[in-house]
C-alpha cells in the first residue's frame, strides 16, 4: 500500500516558536518526517513524500506546493482513478515522533472503508481509504468532519485508539511526550539541544531547555 505522509517544508512547527528557532524548527520537523517514513517502511509498505517544497529523504517525493487538502485530495482522486480494483491508500502526518510499526500495522490492518487514527485535540493524525470517494478537509475538527465526510459517502468507519498515533507534536508540551516516550532520531534531536523534563510538586510535567522554558 503507498503510505503517503504530508511535509510542510518551508516553515514548519510554527506552534514550537516558543521552544526551538526557526532554523531549528526546520530541522526538527525533518528529524520527525524521517522518524515517521522508517517506521512507515518497517510495516513493509511503500512510504511516499508529500512536501510543499524538494525534502532530502530515502523514499519518493511529490512536490505540491498547494494546500494541505488541495494536494491530498488531487492524491485520493488520482489513485482511485487509476487503480480499478480500489487498492487502499494511506495518509499518515509527517509530526507523530512516537509511531511505531506495531500502532502503524494497527492502522494499516484495520477493517473499515475509512480507518482514523484520531488526533488529540480533534485533528486526524492518520488514516487509510479504501473508497473511492472519500476527500478530506484538515484543521480545526477534522476527525469529526472526516467522520461526516467518509458517512455522507456510504464509507464504513474504523477507528484506531492509538496513544502513539494520537500523539502529533504540535506545542511544546508535546516534547514531554517524546522525551517520556520516543526511542528514534526525535527524541534524540531533543536531547542534545538540551531539552529535559522538569517535574514540580503540583502540575503537569513540562520540558525546559538551558536558559529557556518550553
Ligand atoms: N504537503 C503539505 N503538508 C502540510 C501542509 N501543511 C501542513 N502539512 C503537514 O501536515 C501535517 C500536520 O500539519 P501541522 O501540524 O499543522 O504542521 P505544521 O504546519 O508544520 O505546524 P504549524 O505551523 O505549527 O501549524 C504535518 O506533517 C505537516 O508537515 C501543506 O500545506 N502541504
Ligand atoms: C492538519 C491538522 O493538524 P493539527 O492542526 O490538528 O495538528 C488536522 O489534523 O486536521
Amino acid at each position: 500500500m503507498q503510505v503517503f505522509v504530508p511535509f510542510a517544508a518551508d516553515a514548519p512547527k510554527t506552534r514550537l516558536s516558543s521552544a526551538l528557532a526557526a532554523d531549528e524548527r526546520r530541522h526538527f520537523a525533518r528529524t520527525m518526517l524521517r522518524d515517521v517514513v522508517d517506521a512507515v517502511a518497517e510495516t513493509g509498505h511503500d512510504p511516499r513524500v508529500l512536501a510543499t517544497g524538494p525534502v532530502s529523504v530515502d523514499v519518493p517525493v511529490t512536490v505540491d506546493e498547494r494546500s494541505l487538502d488541495a494536494a491530498v485530495n488531487d492524491l485520493l482522486e488520482s489513485h482511485f482513478d487509476a487503480s480499478g480494483d480500489d487498492d487502499p491508500i494511506a495518509v499518515v502526518m509527517a509530526d507523530l515522533a512516537l509511531a511505531t510499526v506495531t500502532a502503524l500495522d494497527r492502522l494499516f490492518e484495520a477493517n473499515g472503508d475509512v480507518v482514523f487514527a484520531p488526533g488529540r485535540g480533534g485533528g486526524t493524525n492518520a488514516f487509510v481509504t479504501r473508497h473511492p470517494d472519500f476527500r478530506v478537509d484538515y484543521h480545526g475538527t477534522s476527525y469529526l468532519d472526516h467522520r461526516a465526510i467518509a458517512s455522507s459517502v456510504d464509507a464504513t468507519l474504523g477507528v484506531v485508539d492509538s496513544f502513539r498515533l494520537a500523539t502529533d507534536v504540535d506545542e511544546p508540551a508535546d516534547l514531554v511526550e517524546v522525551l517520556c516516550h520516543g526511542d528514534g532520531r526525535t527524541r534524540e534531536f531533543l536531547v542534545e539541544a538540551g531539552f529535559e523534563l522538569v517535574t514540580a510538586d503540583e502540575g503537569r510535567v513540562t520540558v525546559s531547555r538551558t536558559g529557556r522554558v518550553g
